[in-house]
Formats: C-alpha cells, structure tokens, sequence
C-alpha cells in the first residue's frame, strides 16, 4: 500500500534553497549566489572567477543526492555546484551563473552525470560560456555497471563514480594542472571506474506518497539514483552474498566496462543512498574488500565508506570500484576542505590488527594455578555445583530478563546475563581452580568482564573483584561459611559503592542486601550454614519480588513510569535472587546426598 512518507520539511518546493541556506550557514568555507529560486549555486568562498588562477571544476545535476555536489565544494575539489530541483537538472541560466562566479582566465571544467537532461542543459550553457570567452571543457560520467551495454543514445547513467571523478579533478586543478590537463585526468578517472547498487525500499519524494513498488522482502540490484527502477528484483539476501553479485557484475568481462583484471589496484567505495546505517555500510565494506583481494585478486589501496551521493531516503548503497595508480592515488589523498569528502582515509593501511597489549606487570597466572584440578576437594566439588546451578538459572531465565527489561529498560539484561552464564559455564570446565575458592571468583569476574556488557556485566564484575579481595585476605585453604558471608558483604558494599545505588533503588542490590543481611543475621545465631544460605536466599527473592512496587532510582528504569514499573520487577534483582537461590539449593543437595 502505498504511504505519505513523513518528513521534516516546510514547504516541498522549498527544499533546494533551504537545504543550500542550511549549508553555507554551516561551512563558513562555503557562499551562495544570491538568484534563489532558479539560481542555486553553491561556491567557494575564497574565490572570485575574475582573479580566480586555477582551472575551476564545476559539477550538479539533480538535488536529492546529498551530500553530492554542493558538500564536495571546497579546495581541492569542487569550486562550484550547480543544483536543480530533486531530481530535475539545473537550468542553463544557473550553470552559467556558476561558471561566471568561479571562471577565470585558466577555463572551467565542468563534471557531468551522464543524463539527458544534464547533457544538453550543461552542454548549452558550455557553449554559451565559450561564447562569451571562457575557456569550457565538459567530461561526461557514466560509470552505471548494471545494464548490459545499451542500444540506444542514452549510454550509462552516472552515478557515486562520479564524486572519486570529482577529486582526481579537484586535486589536478589544486596542482596548477592546464585545462586540457585537468580534463584528461578527470576523463581517464571517469573510464577507470565502475559502480552499481541495491536498494532495499524505494525513495520518497518531498511532498509526495512512497511508492510501494519494492514489497517486502525484496531488494532491487542495479538501480539508478533518481528511484528508477533496478535492472533485477530479487529475494532479499545477506549483505555477504548482495556484495558478491555486485563485484561480480562490476568487473565482469562480458561487459567489460572497467578496466580491471586480476593483479590490478583499486580504490573501493561503499556509498549509502540515504537512509542505510553506517553500521551496515561498514559491514558492505567489510565484505567487499576480502572477496576483492581474494576472489578477484585485486590489491585494494584505498577504501571510502560513507554516504556520498544518495537517492533522497532509499536504504541501500551502491559500490563503485577504480582502478588505481600512482597518478590516481595522488589526487585522492590530496588535501581538500570540501566538507563531505571524508577524513583519514588517505594513506596506506597498516595490518587491520596488532596484539593486545599484555598488562605492565606480569600478572598473568601461571597454567598451574589457571588450571581445572585432576581431583576436586570437597570445597571444590560444592564450587562446581553450585557455579552450575547458578549458572543454569539465569539461563532458564533468560526470556523472563529480557520481557522485564523490555518494558523497564533496553530489552536485553536476559541476553547479557545469559552470554556470562554460558560462558562461566564453558570457563569453568576449562581451567577454574575450583579447589581455591578465592581464585574462582576472580576467574568468575574475568569470564564476566570478557564477555558482558551493560550495568549488569560491569556490576558483577565488581561483585567478584571486591568478594575475591576478601576471601584472598584469608590465609586458610578452606573458606569457612563466616568468610562466605563477609565476601558477600564486601561485594554488595562495592556495587553499592560504584553503582550510587542503595536499597529501595529497584536493582539488584533489593536481591543481594536482604541476602547478605539474612545471612550474618542467621550465622551470627548459630544456625547451620546450608539452612542460613537457604533462608538468606529465601529473602532474596523476597526482596527481588518487592521491586515491583518501588520507584526506580538507578539505571534506565528511572525514565520509566510508575504504572509500567509496577506491571514487573526489576529484572536485575530477578536474575541476582534466581542465581543466588539456585546455588543455595545446589548446595543444600549436595551435603545433604554425602
Ligand atoms: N546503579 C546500579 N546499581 C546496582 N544495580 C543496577 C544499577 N543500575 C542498574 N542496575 C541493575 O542492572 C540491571 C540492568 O542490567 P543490564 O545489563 O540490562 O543494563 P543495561 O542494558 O546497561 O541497561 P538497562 O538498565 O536499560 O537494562 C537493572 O535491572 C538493575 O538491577
């Protein structure tokens, strides 16, 4: 069904100018003409075309591609931009204006998307431009890989190629480079690059209804930047297997439309087209340069990941591959102040990756003491139940956590907890000492630290720390049940230390205090440790159960409100009291079975 797409705008015929007001606003290094609305150019502000001692390069087309052209003005790269309306070329009158602001007696070369409309308005404005004495040359980008060669007059569409066109040009002009110069090194940039795309839903026009044409599920390959249709509707895949039929179809060799084969060097560019995250964009990147260097055996020298020259809000990107050389290479890591073109990405990578630095001290334990014992102890034997317990009801629990935490907070303390209790799990085969209880809690916050994250992960971790400082205090090998209770309440004073939180705050701590409180309570009247760890577990998930009914003080929950708040408990506690509660049987089992 087809929708109004919701947008923040003013008036839809207003978008251009305001959108170019908002620019200049934020680029000091950026002006305008004043001819809004048929005029809208956006040039460099140090530039005058009377006294102007370089080759200008000028670019537009279509608006609606943002950043592209007018975020590519700045030294270095653009000194002009020409913009029409979405989607429409600019008018003649406005190319020339451009060209007369920034032209001086070394000539302008003008940079075009291959399209009709931006053929012939540039074109007649070059013409006009010549007339009046200016030195004009035009290069023509088509770099579309998507469809097979075509028939007609029409030629490849231009499409994200063009911005690397656009800085092999900029750099060549920054360099002093003649007209005939400039436009041969932006003509030879443009037959070195290829691009197509995928697009996973259709743009929406300003003012207009989103069309419904891509339903869901379904991606479109090899579409152009003006929401044409793509070449190939196909099921929606992973990225992984998208970017191979992209890089497949761009250096094919039936079509033979770059220049590239295997041993050869290349710049790659994965452009989103408006609304894709740059999360995913990287992935795309990440994907495309190994099947590059391996499956198609090509050095890859220069990456740019970003949104270059979108198609208003269409998620999706496109991938454009050039091939490079020295010459190439040069003009792209040259410096530009054009705002859009991206930092830090000039210059040769080091290895992805390098080691980890080892700690100052070498506090690293020796494989003796990091070692699961041949034969577990008593002592050892109740650490290995109750830790798997433990473990296994956060685990059970999990769903539970997370339909809490949805509701108080990020939807995703079952999943944290979990992934720690899996891991302790596997950790403790491993290489726990279970025989020395001290060095387990500590393993315990280690297998933590490394794999959870939130308020939770950081939390227990400090649990751990602060209950090992403890029971490491003791010099006995066997932890006797008054040493448990003070590294409990060393622990909870810790959390409650970093955390800021107190009882009553709705977290963990309304589990673990009445624990640890119940416990020094019940052994300090001489009752037997396994009944004083159950009763003190017992009031854990009292004190768990009664977080329903307070106000949030710490963590997300406190944005949420009381009415939501009361409909669960807090998940934290939940999953401190079930942990606790769990080991407390586990052990009352295992010395009542011997
Ligand atoms: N300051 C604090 N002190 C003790 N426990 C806290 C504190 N803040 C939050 N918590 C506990 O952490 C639990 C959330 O853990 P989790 O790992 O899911 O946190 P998160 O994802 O970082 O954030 P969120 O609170 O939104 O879930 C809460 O249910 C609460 O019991």
């Amino acid at each position: 069904m087809a929708c109004h797409g919701k947008k923040l705008l003013n008036n839809p015929s207003d978008v251009v100018t305001e959108f170019i007001e908002g620019l200049v606003e934020t680029y000091p290094a950026l002006q305008r003409l004043d001819g809004f609305p048929e005029v809208k150019v956006v040039l460099r502000a140090d530039v005058s075309g009377a006294t102007y001692d370089k080759v200008a390069v000028i670019s537009g087309g279509g608006s609606g591609h943002e950043p592209a052209h007018a975020g590519f003005v700045g030294e270095g790269m653009l000194t002009a931009a020409i913009c029409g309306d979405v989607f429409a070329s600019p008018q003649v009158d406005s190319i020339l204006a451009g060209i007369r602001a920034v032209t001086g007696p070394m000539g302008c070369l003008l940079i075009v998307k291959n399209y009709t409309g931006d053929r012939l308005n540039f074109g007649l404005a070059a013409e006009q431009a010549k007339s009046e004495g200016y030195k004009v040359e035009i290069v023509i980008v088509g770099d579309d890989c998507a469809l097979p060669p075509p028939r007609g007059i029409a030629g490849r569409r231009g499409l994200a190629g063009t911005i690397l066109v656009h800085k092999v040009a900029g750099a060549a002009a920054a360099a002093g480079l003649s007209l005939a110069e400039v436009a041969a090194e932006a003509k030879r940039a443009s037959e070195m690059v290829g691009t197509m795309g995928v697009a996973l839903s259709v743009c929406t026009l300003p003012g207009q209804v989103t069309s419904d044409r891509l339903g869901p599920g379904k991606m479109e390959l090899g579409l152009g930047i003006h929401g044409e249709p793509g070449a190939v509707v196909a099921d929606l895949q992973p990225v992984d297997v998208v970017v191979s039929l992209i890089l497949k179809q761009i250096l094919s060799l039936e079509t033979n439309y770059v220049p590239i084969t295997r041993g050869n060097r290349v710049v790659l560019m994965v452009n989103g087209l408006g609304a894709t995250p740059l999360m995913e964009l990287m992935i795309a990147t990440g994907n495309a340069v190994p099947k590059l260097q391996l499956e198609h055996g090509l050095a890859v020298d220069r990456v740019y990941t970003g949104s270059f020259m979108t198609s208003l809000d269409m998620a999706g990107f496109s991938i454009s591959i050039m091939k490079a050389d020295q010459a190439i290479l040069h003009c792209l890591d040259a410096a530009t102040k054009a705002p859009h073109w991206p930092v830090g990405v000039d210059g040769n990578h080091p290895p992805a990756k390098i080691p980890i630095p080892m700690p100052p001290s070498h506090s690293t334990k020796s494989e003796e003491l990091l070692s699961r014992p041949l034969q577990l102890n008593q002592q050892g034997h109740i650490m290995e139940v109750a830790i798997e317990a433990a473990a296994n009801a956060v685990i059970n629990l999990r769903d539970s956590l997370n339909e809490w935490d949805s509701k108080v907070g990020d939807g995703d303390c079952g999943s944290t907890i979990c992934r720690g209790a899996i891991t302790i799990l596997e950790d403790m085969k491993k290489y726990y000492p279970l025989n020395d209880a001290a060095e387990t809690v500590n393993e315990i916050g280690s297998s933590i630290r490394r794999v959870m994250g939130g308020t939770s992960g950081i939390l227990y971790n400090i649990f751990c720390k602060a209950a090992y400082a403890q029971l490491k205090a003791s010099t006995q090998s066997v932890v006797t049940s008054k040493q448990w209770c003070e590294a409990l309440d060393a622990a909870v004073a810790s959390i409650s230390k970093y955390g800021g939180a107190s009882a009553g705050y709705r977290t963990m701590l309304d589990a673990l205090i009445p624990a640890s409180t119940v416990l020094q309570e019940r052994l300090n009247a001489g009752i037997d440790p396994c009944t004083a760890f159950l009763l003190s577990s017992e009031a854990a998930l009292t004190g768990a159960e009664s977080t329903r009914h307070m106000q949030a003080q710490a963590g997300r929950s406190t944005y949420v409100s009381r009415e939501i708040l009361e409909s669960v408990p807090d998940p934290g506690a939940m999953a401190a009291a079930s942990w606790y509660r769990a080991a407390a049987l586990a052990v009352k089992d295992t010395y009542q079975a011997s």
